[in-house]
């Protein structure tokens, strides 16, 4: 389906301006009326201001607050309801450096407002049902047109598309939209969240912005903002006009009409507008000459941003609020362009930041928030302003709504073209980061996302990171002469479909009560504390090992809570001083810059070595982790039962070892200890004697082995002295005739066998002694004396022939030099032969 020419005749029977006078008149069909627009843009407002003043019935604690003389804006004698001051000094147009060719509107009534929030109290300036007067509510919220977008994690995405004179080039099918086959292009089909075509602000506002209000409403950071190519009617979508309000005067409607509908808890409103312009943060509501000499810095390390020096006003009606709208829009940057003639040269950023607490008594109020004492206040820069009191949580969230500047290509004035790069150059970074953010989003990434590459984008950063529900207006021209850059824009607008959010309710507990609780708590462990610990030399004496054990355990747990309560006291003072709204993880240390250098240093260290103890813990609970037993998930209760008081029993022993080994052993464990010492140290003492005894036994063993080895080379000398006497005597012929003298040798009577035999029954004998192996099981018996006894029986090597003397060897000596007989077959021969059995 193609959208028509004229979308629809009413729409376009109405005097819109949204042909600029210094377009070209060939790309124009419905003629515009530039003072019409003019008019328009001026005075939006006004459209709020026809709202019949409604009188409601106020509580007693509205009254005491309405009474208060202090407060700006007090209310007249009648009861009427507060008024945000109306009554400002005027200040001097000069100031903020203009841009040349357009002067800003509005200057000249720029106005200090009385109700900057750290001038205040705010206890002065709350807001609850009754005290919202029914001219500023809208219509009552329509609980079925609010879907709940932005609950998703998801950006709601919705495409404008706004009337145009010119051939359409696009196809609309519900929420699908489609480039026209006769473009030329490839069609491309886009789909999105919500697709509007008209004039009328009402839909888009419902279609896309009354969700996210009612989320700030109820505690969730909401940004809506517009973007799309210049002329495509941003601004007409977020501020509007007279006929049709934008965005922006409708959700301030609705916040109004939330508030009223809400009777149990009463609201502080701030504002705050300001323009990034080339690249400089402008506050908008600050005087044109101090927002000149002081550009808005922004701060904050990763996702914490905040903005300083940063004026925020408290508004207690619409009324306040259009106030507050027109100050600011006044002092915002605008310019004729070749497309546009009011061109926003800036990208423009409203807040509202939305704090609530239930309503509580009056007398609780008052005693708890010091109302009776209304006045300044110092205040807490980027913080909540109300404080959570008598149990009462603050809830703090911020609704921004963003006019971005549109992307343009470059003009014939050379101050626009300049802008103009200024403003692509941060809409390309804003592209990039939401190309980089779906990446992430989509294929589980981390890669660097380029927050800082802009002011605009490090100033969404939080919001970009998930912190807020989002939603986005892209508005395209439909006309032939707009596809490349309508296409460019529902590029951007698919991109950021895939961007996953996280936004969560911010809410400040009531600290004071808090941290109260903490230090009584504190107080009452430390005393029990020294109590046991005072206790425990007498007591340790009378208590089992075991109970010993539980004491410890216990004196550790104590310890163990009033570290926690401790830091948990640093990090909730740190969060109720500087965290505020944003309610981001703070350092729980508190650092004081009055502290001498050195000091300091140390305070550094002693940090320093915490970050590294904790690493360490960290990295051994991760090992632990790593370790853990798996179960599979559907085991049964009583295994996973086992396994947790195995793991507890583990988690005991080595917190046993952790806590110091000796410390924790205790006086009956030591003497366990010293018990097996001495068990062991005797065995010990006897193991070394048996090695010393069997070392000498070795000993023995070594000398009988040489003794041995010396006779047997005497024997082997004698051997073959013998043998060659044998041989001598046979060469002579001597064997048979010699006859021995009976008396003088008796040699030993040849034995079965013989001297072989012999010498192998002696050696038998000898081998009865114990094989070294065998004396393990021979304990009693000495190897010593065994050796002892063994060394008394002759060994046969040593053994002399009984009778064989000095007079024998002679004897032999002549028989061998044949002078005792001639006969070779002497029975002497055979005797010697026979003796030694061996082969001659
Ligand atoms: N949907 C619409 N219906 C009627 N008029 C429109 C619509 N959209 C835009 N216009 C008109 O078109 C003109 C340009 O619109 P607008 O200023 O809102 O564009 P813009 O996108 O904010 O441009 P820039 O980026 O240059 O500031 C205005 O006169 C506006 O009234």
């Amino acid at each position: 389906m193609s959208v028509p020419a004229t979308p629809s005749a009413s729409r376009l029977a109405r005097p819109v301006s949204f042909t600029p006078s210094r377009r070209p008149l060939s790309t124009l069909s419905v003629t515009s009326d530039d003072s019409s627009t003019a008019t328009s843009r001026s005075s939006t407002p006004s459209l709020l201001g026809n709202a019949k003043k409604f009188k409601a019935a106020i509580s007693t604690e509205s009254k005491s607050r309405l009474n208060s003389k202090s407060r700006p804006g007090s209310p007249t004698k009648d009861g009427a309801r507060p008024k945000t001051p109306t009554s400002r000094p005027k200040t001097p147009t000069s100031g903020r450096p203009k841009t040349p060719t357009t002067p800003r509107r509005g200057t000249e009534e720029v106005v200090v407002s009385e109700m900057d929030v750290s001038r205040i109290d705010p206890e002065e300036v709350l807001v609850d049902y009754q005290t919202v007067e029914l001219g500023d509510i809208s219509g009552e919220i329509d609980e079925a047109l609010l879907k709940d977008y932005g609950a998703d994690d998801k950006v709601l995405v919705s495409i404008r598309i706004r009337p145009t004179s010119n051939p359409i080039v696009w196809n609309i099918n519900d929420k699908k939209i489609q480039l026209d086959s006769q473009a030329g292009k490839s069609p491309q089909e886009f789909n999105f969240d919500e697709i509007l075509t008209g004039s009328e602000n009402k839909p888009v506002y419902n279609a896309v912005a009354r969700s996210h209000v009612c989320a700030a409403m109820d505690g969730y950071n909401s940004v809506i903002f517009a973007y799309g190519q210049t002329a495509s009617g941003k601004t007409f979508t977020l501020t509007g006009d007279e006929d049709q309000p934008g965005i922006i005067p409708r959700a301030m409607k609705d916040i109004f009409s939330y508030i009223r509908r809400t009777p149990t808890r009463e609201y502080l409103l701030r504002c705050s507008y300001l323009e990034i312009y080339n690249e400089n943060i402008h506050d908008l509501l600050a005087p044109p000459s101090t927002s000149a000499a002081q550009p808005v810095q922004i701060h904050g390390i990763g996702p914490n941003v905040v903005l300083t020096p940063l004026r925020e006003e408290v508004v207690t009606s619409l009324k306040g609020v259009r106030e507050v709208l027109q100050r600011g829009e006044g002092n915002r940057r605008t310019a004729s362009t070749d497309w546009n003639e009011r061109s926003s040269r800036s990208h423009s950023v409203f807040r509202v930041v939305i704090e609530s607490r239930e309503r509580g008594e009056r007398q609780d109020v008052e005693a708890s928030s010091g109302r009776m004492t209304p006045g300044f206040r110092p205040p807490t820069p980027g913080g909540a302003r109300l404080q959570a009191r008598g149990g009462r949580t603050v809830q703090t969230s911020v609704l921004s709504l963003i006019d971005l500047a549109g992307s343009e290509k470059a003009t014939s004035d050379k101050e626009r073209t300049r802008e103009g790069k200024y403003i692509n150059t941060s809409l390309l970074t804003l592209g990039s980061v939401i190309g980089t953010l779906a990446e992430n989003s989509s294929k589980g990434k981390t890669d660097h996302v380029p927050f800082r590459n802009s002011k605009l984008t490090r100033m969404l950063q939080p919001s970009l990171s998930g912190d807020a529900r989002i939603s986005v207006v892209c508005t395209i021209n439909p006309g032939k002469d707009a596809v490349s850059e309508s296409t460019s824009t529902l590029l951007f607008a698919q991109r950021i479909k895939k961007v996953q959010l996280n936004a969560q309710k911010k809410e400040v507990v009531d600290t004071g009560a808090l941290l109260e609780r903490y230090r009584k708590e504190i107080e009452e462990l430390k005393q029990r504390l020294a109590e046991r610990e005072a206790d425990a030399p007498v007591r340790s004496r009378r208590l089992s090992a075991r109970e010993q054990l539980d004491e410890s355990r216990a004196m550790q747990d104590l310890n163990a809570r009033i570290r926690q309560l401790t830091n948990l006291i640093l990090t909730s003072q740190t969060v109720d001083e500087s965290k505020g709204d944003e309610s981001r993880p703070a350092s729980p240390t508190k650092v004081d810059f009055d502290m001498s250098p050195y000091q300091l240093q140390q305070e550094l260290l002693a940090a320093r070595r915490q970050l590294d103890v904790q690493s360490n813990q960290i990295l051994s609970l991760e090992a632990a982790l790593l370790a853990r037993p798996v179960l599979p998930p559907d085991a049964p209760d009583s295994d996973k039962d086992k396994m947790l008081s195995d793991q507890a029993k583990t988690i005991r022993e080595l917190e046993f070892v952790i806590n110091g080994y000796e410390d924790n052993l205790g006086e009956p464990l030591r003497q366990v200890k010293e018990d097996v010492e001495r068990e062991w140290s005797a065995k010990l003492e006897k193991e070394t004697k048996l090695r010393e005894e069997k070392e000498a036994w070795a000993d023995v063993l070594v000398k009988q082995l040489e003794k041995e080895k010396k006779t047997r080379t005497k024997l082997e000398e004698e051997r073959q002295a013998l043998a060659a006497f044998v041989r001598k005597f046979d060469a002579l012929g001597l064997g048979n005739s010699i006859v021995l003298p009976q008396t003088k040798l008796k040699p030993p009577m040849p034995t079965p066998g013989g001297a072989a035999a012999v010498f192998a029954e002696r050696q038998q004998r000898q081998n009865r002694i114990p094989a070294l192996q065998d004396l393990d099981t021979v304990t009693e018996a000495s190897p010593v004396r065994f050796t002892v006894s063994a060394a008394a029986e002759p060994s046969l090597l040593e053994e002399e022939w009984d009778g064989m003397d000095e007079a024998s060897f002679e004897i032999v000596e002549k028989l061998l030099s044949g002078k005792g007989s001639e006969s070779p077959q002497s029975p002497l021969r055979e005797v010697f032969t026979e003796k030694e059995n061996v082969p001659l």
